[in-house]
């Protein structure tokens, strides 16, 4: 079986003239957790919406476990076993955390309604396993709406995490979150998906948490991928340090993205 479980070939899509994304070709392995960093714009999230079945390129392939994806809808692309979460979390916020979690866990069993009395018993002892994995038991009982951003985030992903996805993709999981609380929650996103063996691509602001988490990261610059690599190697460059985490430096003036470093596609 091939080592790429997404494999992305080729992806154009231009909103008028802005190309978000111009030749994307991204091979996702198994079992990785990649990083996706870049510019406000460049079409980050973008391919996640086009991975997901949100938009579709205008050009390209994209193929999951050997068999194309394209042209499926989103609820079709989920069942195939690709979860997501979004920046801003989608909560039932009127719900209780254990509620949202049982709803999603419902919603893999083919019931797409957000009424709290057709919840199974089955469903919510599950969700509490969820939960439990995600150390969020004592937040069972409160209402959505009364979290704080970090529990928010988490909750959001343990709805993913319940649709029993091989691969989630992940819109900036840790944006919004007080800087004391963002490793921990990392930390234990990354516990649980290594856990339950989800493969991960995230966007992603924050140079530590990508340093820490990614086994690879890529760069994404004006629709393209710039650089692809090893977050050792890729923070390392001056380009990637001077256009996407803003650092000046003697050997950045140099180099440019995305022609300085276009060939570092590991
Ligand atoms: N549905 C849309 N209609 C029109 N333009 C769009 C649409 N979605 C994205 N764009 C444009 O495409 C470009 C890429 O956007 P995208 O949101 O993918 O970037 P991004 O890298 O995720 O940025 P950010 O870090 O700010 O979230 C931007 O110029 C954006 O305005």
């Amino acid at each position: 079986m091939s080592e790429a479980l997404l494999q992305a070939r080729g992806l154009h899509l231009a909103f008028g003239g802005v190309k978000a994304a111009d030749g994307i070709d991204l091979d996702v392995l198994r079992g990785e957790f990649l990083a996706i960093i870049g510019p406000n714009g460049a079409g980050k999230t973008t391919f996640l919406n086009m991975a997901t079945g949100y938009l579709r390129p205008q050009a390209g392939t994209i193929a999951y476990e050997g068999e194309s994806i394209l042209g499926l809808a989103p609820r079709a692309i989920v069942r195939r076993g690709i979860g997501r979460s979004f920046q801003l979390p989608q909560l039932f916020t009127e719900h209780t955390v254990l509620e949202n979690v049982a709803l999603a866990v419902a919603a893999r069993e083919g019931v797409w309604s957000p009424l709290r009395p057709l919840l199974r018993p089955a469903w919510r002892e599950e969700a509490t396993e969820v939960l439990a994995r995600f150390g969020l038991a004592t937040l069972a009982g409160a209402r959505a709406d009364a979290l704080n951003e970090g529990a928010r985030k988490l909750t959001d992903i343990a709805m993913a995490v319940a649709l029993k996805p091989r691969l989630l993709l992940m819109d900036e999981p840790t944006s919004g979150v007080a800087a004391a609380e963002k490793m921990a929650i990392v930390e234990t996103l990354a516990r649980v998906l290594r856990e339950t063996g989800v493969t991960a691509v995230f966007v992603e602001h924050d140079m530590d948490v990508v340093e820490r988490f990614a086994d690879r990261v890529a760069v994404w610059s004006q629709g393209r991928i710039a650089a692809l690599g090893p977050p050792g190697t890729v923070l390392a460059d001056p380009a990637v340090q001077r256009e996407v985490i803003g650092i000046e430096g003697p050997g950045a003036a140099a180099a440019g993205l995305p022609g300085g470093i276009a060939a570092g596609h590991a």
